[in-house]
């Protein structure tokens, strides 16, 4: 679905003589680069990766999914407005790091909970990932999750190229393996502005990409590209998984493109085969300037 046809049409177009070294790509990881459901059960999220018996004990797992059944519909519920979920997610977060801290997870098991976990990205990641990776088009990964756990499944799947970047909820390990902390300023669902703008607005390699595709599936992922300097395209791409009926107008007045029930890359694919494949490559564009 498309909010205005027309002007989507027309800010592709752009995206396409400006080519790929005028383009950025920001992304949402969970339920966006993920996929949000596989044979009917909801594939697992950067922290429900972590809800495993290796990891955790039967308490901890048991009050982590009480947490998820008890936040996770005010993340999503389409009556609350954003100032009313945003304390709700800061104590989500929170409470569910606490947790984390409290079951002394260890670094050398996350891989294996990775390796065990139903976690999976869309159908088509791999063109996604290696087209950006092959022209050189910086894929910058902006998320709530936890970004150890976010890595390894991008490292599992064998797309952690170099183009990445990514702002997440980093754990901090003792000098044993054993998780004590999250690092840095906690970054959830809806305060992704100023995530923005502390740490995007300062990498170096994404100034002057001032074309923007971006990828999510919550409102609040709309912010992220608050941070981009002197934007002059910015395509929206929404994946609306959940919720859809009470969903669908916000998403539509809100996205440029919103994806229902779509689990997969193809959408964002085409659009990126038609801006990279025929815009102004780097080398083409020095050879007109000299
Ligand atoms: N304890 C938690 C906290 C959050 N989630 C979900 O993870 C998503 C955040 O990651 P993004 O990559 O989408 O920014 C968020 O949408 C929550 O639904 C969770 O599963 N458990």
């Amino acid at each position: 679905m498309m909010r205005e046809r027309s002007r989507v049409e027309e800010t592709i177009s752009h995206m396409q003589r400006a080519g790929a070294c005028s383009l950025q790509v920001i992304s949402d990881f969970d339920m966006t680069l993920t996929r949000f459901a596989h044979d009917g059960k909801r594939v697992p999220t950067t922290h429900n990766i972590l809800n495993n018996r290796l990891l955790m004990n039967e308490d901890g797992t048991i009050k982590m999914k009480e947490l998820f059944n008890k936040y996770y519909p005010i993340e999503i519920d389409a009556r609350l407005s954003t100032e009313e979920k945003l304390p709700l997610m800061v104590e989500w977060w929170t409470k569910v790091h606490e947790l984390l801290i409290q079951q002394r997870i260890r670094k050398d098991m996350l891989a294996h909970a990775v390796k065990e976990s139903r976690s999976m990205l869309r159908d088509g990641y791999r063109g996604f990932f290696d087209h950006l990776a092959e022209h050189q088009v910086p894929l910058l990964i902006f998320s709530g999750g936890v970004g150890d756990i976010l890595e390894e499944v991008i490292r599992q799947n064998h797309v952690f190229h170099p183009n990445i970047h990514i702002i997440s909820n980093y754990m901090d390990f003792d000098h044993t393996g054993l998780l004590q902390a999250f690092k840095g300023q906690l970054i959830h669902t809806y305060n992704k502005r100023e995530g923005a703008l502390s740490h995007a607005a300062g990498l170096g390699e994404l100034q002057d990409r001032n074309n923007v595709l971006l990828l999510g599936d919550t409102l609040g992922d709309l912010r992220m590209s608050d941070g981009v300097s002197d934007p002059r395209n910015i395509l929206t791409v929404g994946f609306l998984n959940d919720q859809v009926e009470e969903r669908r107008e916000s998403y539509l007045n809100s996205f440029d493109i919103v994806l229902v029930k779509d689990e997969t890359m193809d959408v964002p694919n085409a659009i990126l085969r038609h801006i990279i494949s025929s815009g102004t490559s780097k080398t083409h564009r020095k050879k007109v300037d000299t």
